[in-house]
């Protein structure tokens, strides 16, 4: 790699491109690589050959296709990022599809961006999605929104209807606190106003599309703001340590002295190197580099390098706007990683101030946010995190919630250290340094809960009890929540209310996790008689929960009964006795479906610890890749 492909590489522009559905988001994106002169040899007639077998004229889209983008029925599914140079300066489209993969792509693959340009068609004018897309542009922070006018053909140019439009979309971006830094009249599909002035509508005189993106402030402008160069390696290279990563902002210099992390030790910076070029003297924001350390301090990934006198902000707690893509609606109390730039922090949910309402736009309390909603939010860390508030138009505090699967559920602009308020439960969990995989190594199985509910009698504990002695014959390490056992310690306060019952649930829940959490299999025993309830259990243990129905009939558990409580309900003696008097919703589409009215206990057993068995154990090949 060269030095100044280096340079010129990480200093490239992000431009994401959004829009609603047929408003020409591909048929721009083709037109302006084609008339920037920016399509490899070939493209333009791999296009064109595509455009007339479908016999229609030449359709840019295609070359979206051409470029093996991924399309679904017509529909773009996954952001690229598309490198393009206009006059020698770099640029990279980060194309986000219409529809709900829009979110993660925003967060993930162009929070990072620049600036957007707006496609609106002209004809139809702001639809939902614009509303959407405005509005997202407006909370990751993007300020810099060049409006692109399509289709004014369809308009036949005309001055005072694409002004109508011009006016109605700057309404609505007014009302999401956002500003067109332009609005360009175009038509993508023959190129009005995209590289070359339209001759089509005299009377306009702004600039065109490259000519508007040509204003666009380049990142190496974060060159002037206080350094920030979070480690990403370190490395021993012939006898000499280096200390690796890519500069976020501003500069660094042979000779300053730098802030390590929350450790706090200063070093000089002795040299700054990068792959087969010469040592350099400075190095700016956008540059990967491999520093050396005077003294050899070794720093951690994720440490962030900063001079003395800028440090960032330092906090335990911090206040977040979270833009939430987990299906399952997010609660107090759930644990992520919280990863910035290269660091990652255990976190926990320890309250949501607001949920964002998508329709009217108000902000109300709320006890959980939905998937694909947004709300503020407090994180605890267990250790000091160090960040830069999020800030409009730049990269400060953008970080992503990730879950156990280092999948990512939600992102999570930073926007303070979080007061205390008076009398405040201040909490601030800690978080454990083995790993899952760790775990699953050792004991060669993946913690899993397996929830089995049923009436009173059908069998849960029965067969709870013949599976988990036979998986510890098997050597596999297994753990029984029972109910009836717990409610004569941990749950022995409660009693069987609705509310109780759900407070029993959620405690043996969280039991189960921890249990999960520390590589155990887990059988639950409950009758958490209620859905409701049963989803909860699911939402707190979250990946590997798997739901049994012990089931048999009614009458089959009355003629049963062990216990005689079904005699003693019928009675009258105990009241709200599940199956007579309370209801018991069975599940509607469990993991295992146990008919335990025919049939041996035993082979019951079988069925069940073999299916754990199944589920839990690792082979050999999965031992060895987990
Ligand atoms: N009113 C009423 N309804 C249901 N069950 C009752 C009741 N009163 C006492 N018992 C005994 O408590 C056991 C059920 O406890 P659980 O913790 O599993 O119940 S729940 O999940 O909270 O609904 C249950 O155990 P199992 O028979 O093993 O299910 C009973 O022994
Ligand atoms: N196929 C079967 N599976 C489980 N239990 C069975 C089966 N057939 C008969 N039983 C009997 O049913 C009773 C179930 O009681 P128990 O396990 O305490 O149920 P629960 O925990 O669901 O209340 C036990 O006496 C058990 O021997």
């Amino acid at each position: 790699m060269s030095k100044s492909v280096t340079a010129s590489q990480d200093a490239a522009t992000p431009i994401v491109i959004v829009g609603h559905v047929d408003h020409g988001k591909s048929t721009l994106i083709g037109r302006l690589l084609h008339d920037t002169d920016n399509l490899q040899d070939g493209k333009v007639a791999q296009i064109i050959e595509s455009s007339k077998k479908r016999g229609l004229k030449i359709e840019w889209s295609f070359l979206l296709d051409s470029l093996q983008i991924e399309r679904d029925q017509g529909v773009t599914v996954d952001s690229t990022r598309i490198p393009f140079l206009l006059n020698g300066r770099e640029f990279v489209i980060v194309d986000a599809p219409g529809h709900r993969q829009f979110l993660r792509n925003m967060i993930t693959g162009a929070a990072d961006a620049e600036a957007a340009v707006l496609v609106v068609d002209a004809a139809e004018g702001a639809r939902e999605q614009t509303r959407r897309h405005a509005m997202l542009l407006h909370l990751i922070g993007i300020r810099h929104v060049i409006v692109l006018l399509n289709k004014v053909d369809l308009l036949d140019f005309d001055q005072e209807q694409v002004r109508q439009v011009e006016q109605s979309v700057s309404e609505l971006l007014a009302k999401l606190d956002l500003e067109a830094a332009l609005f360009v009249p175009a038509s993508a599909r023959d190129g009005d106003n995209i590289a070359a002035r339209s001759e089509r509508m005299p009377w306009y005189d702004g600039p065109t599309l490259t000519e508007a993106l040509a204003q666009v402030p380049s990142p190496a402008s974060r060159a002037n703001l206080p350094l920030r160069l979070p480690v990403q390696d370190v490395y021993r290279f012939n006898d000499k340590r280096y200390v690796a990563g890519r500069i976020e902002r501003g500069r660094v210099r042979v000779g300053d002295t730098v802030i390590i992390g929350t450790q706090k030790t200063p070093a000089r910076i002795a040299s700054i190197e990068s792959w087969h070029t010469a040592p350099q003297l400075s190095a700016i924001a956008g540059q990967s580099v491999a520093v050396t350390l005077e003294p050899d301090v070794i720093p951690d990934r994720g440490d962030l390098l900063h001079l003395p006198d800028a440090a960032p902000v330092e906090a335990s707690r911090i206040r977040t706007r979270l833009f939430w893509l987990r299906q399952e609606p997010l609660r107090v109390g759930e644990s992520f990683k919280l990863r910035l730039a290269t660091a990652e922090h255990a976190v926990t949910v320890t309250s949501i101030e607001s949920v964002l309402n998508l329709d009217d736009l108000t902000e109300q309390p709320g006890e959980e946010v939905p998937a694909e909603g947004f709300a503020e939010i407090t994180l605890s860390a267990s250790e000091n995190v160090q960040f830069d508030p999020f800030a409009p138009g730049t990269a400060d505090g953008r970080g992503v919630l990730v879950d156990r699967q280092q999948r990512i559920v939600g992102g999570a602009p930073l926007i303070g250290p979080a007061e205390i308020a008076v009398g405040e439960k201040v909490i601030h969990p800690s978080a454990s340094t083995v790993t899952v995989q760790d775990r699953e190594r050792q004991k060669g199985q993946r913690g899993t809960v397996f929830w089995l509910t049923g009436l009173s009698g059908a069998g849960k504990s029965t067969l709870a009890r013949g599976a988990e002695a036979a998986l510890f014959s098997a050597g596999l390490d297994v753990t029984v929540l029972d109910g009836d056992t717990l409610r004569t310690g941990l749950c022995k306060d409660l009693g069987f209310s609705e509310a109780d019952r759900t407070e029993n649930v959620r405690r043996a829940a969280e039991v189960a996790r921890i249990l999960r959490d520390a590589g155990q299999i887990v059988l639950v025993a409950l009758i958490s008689p209620l859905q409701s309830d049963r989803a909860l259990a699911r939402q707190i243990v979250g990946d590997g929960f798997e739901e049994i129905f012990v089931d048999a009939d009614l009458s089959i558990c009355e003629k049963r009964d062990p216990k005689g409580l079904y005699a003693a309900a019928r009675s009258g003696k105990i009241s709200g006795f599940t199956g007579i008097d309370a209801p018991y919703e069975a599940p509607q589409s469990p993991a295992l479906h146990l008919k335990t009215d025919a049939g041996s206990a035993d082979s019951a057993v079988k069925t069940l610890a073999s299916f754990v068995k199944d589920t839990a154990k690792l082979t050999g090949a999965a031992r060895a890749s987990s």
